[in-house]
């Protein structure tokens, strides 16, 4: 894959922002390939994204970073610069739900999604050799019901290890303590079984269910100590009727959760996800 580097950064809405990243992309021989901005009125916030062509930046991405620093205090920057080279290390946690951890190995397997996956956590030993059959090491961490801590502090100490820069909960169903997710933040993504805001916390198609809904779903987020509560990433929905049951339901929803989560990871690897706030801009 050819050497791309990514501009992404949020500011106060202002005029002249992308002039004034432009000129510091171009005065270095900058090539812009592709570039998306957004101005949220309600929050007055702005929001970018530059793909540079690696081989017309002699300077280098340290240099190209030495040289926002000044706008930077400026304009008041959030800005991140990435070098697209630089493979995301991705791992994934799972329980006993296997559909949506076999997709995600599949489509990494085929090249579908362009990321490392250094290992594969689960607080159960059934995917075990579905993980081994792939070549990732498989980490069992057990979660004590009444005493949570040591296994997540193991669990923290793996991603350490690892060097994660992304956490995907593919149907893990244990609840993060809240130290993870502030030290992970933005970084852990979930898929949650419902259409969100409808149904949080545990068992949502039989929520579903008793409901008599029409429609169900799911939801990528990313992961905050309020329980389904963080940022959307990602959502779709399937018709359901009155002749389905639970299982019909559970049925009907895994399809939507694997395209769900997949199109919601492949978002947060190609940095198309800015966060503001508990929302987020997501740059197609
Ligand atoms: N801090 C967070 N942790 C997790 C989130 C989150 O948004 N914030 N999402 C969940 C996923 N999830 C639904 O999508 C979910 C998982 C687990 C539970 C739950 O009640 N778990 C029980 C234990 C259940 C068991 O032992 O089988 C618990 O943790 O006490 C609710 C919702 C993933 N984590």
């Amino acid at each position: 894959m050819s050497r791309n580097f990514r501009l992404i950064l949020d500011c106060p809405d202002q005029v002249g922002i992308v002039t004034r990243a432009g000129e510091v992309i171009t005065r270095n021989g900058g090539w812009i390939s592709e570039a998306a901005h957004h101005s949220d009125e309600e929050s007055n916030w702005f929001f970018s994204r530059f793909e540079i062509q690696g081989d017309s930046l002699p300077c280098g991405i340290d240099e190209l970073r030495r040289q926002f620093e000044s706008l930077k205090d400026e304009l008041k920057l959030n800005l991140r610069l990435i070098d697209t080279t630089e493979k995301k290390q991705v791992v994934i946690m799972a329980s006993k739900g296997s559909h949506c951890l076999s997709d995600l190995l599949d489509r990494w397997k085929s090249g579908d999604l362009d990321c490392d996956i250094p290992c594969v956590i689960s607080n159960h030993e059934d995917m075990r050799g579905l993980v081994e059959w792939y070549g990732i090491p498989f980490h069992h961490v057990v979660i004590e019901k009444d005493n949570k801590a040591p296994g997540f502090a193991q669990v923290e100490q793996l991603v350490d290890e690892y060097k994660a820069d992304c956490v995907v909960l593919a149907r893990y169903m244990q609840i993060l303590p809240q130290a993870l997710c502030e030290k992970l933040r933005h970084k852990v993504i979930n898929i949650h079984h419902s259409f969100l805001p409808s149904f949080i916390g545990a068992k949502p198609y039989h929520q579903a269910s008793r409901r008599g809904v029409k429609l169900i779903g799911a939801t990528c987020h990313y992961v905050t100590e309020q329980l389904d509560e963080g940022p959307i990433i990602d959502q779709d929905v399937v018709r359901v009727s009155h002749s389905d049951k639970v299982d019909d339901l559970v049925r009907l929803g895994k399809d939507v959760e694997k395209t769900v989560l997949a199109r919601g990871l492949r978002a947060h690897l190609e940095d198309r996800i800015l966060v503001h706030g508990n929302k987020t801009v997501i740059f197609s």
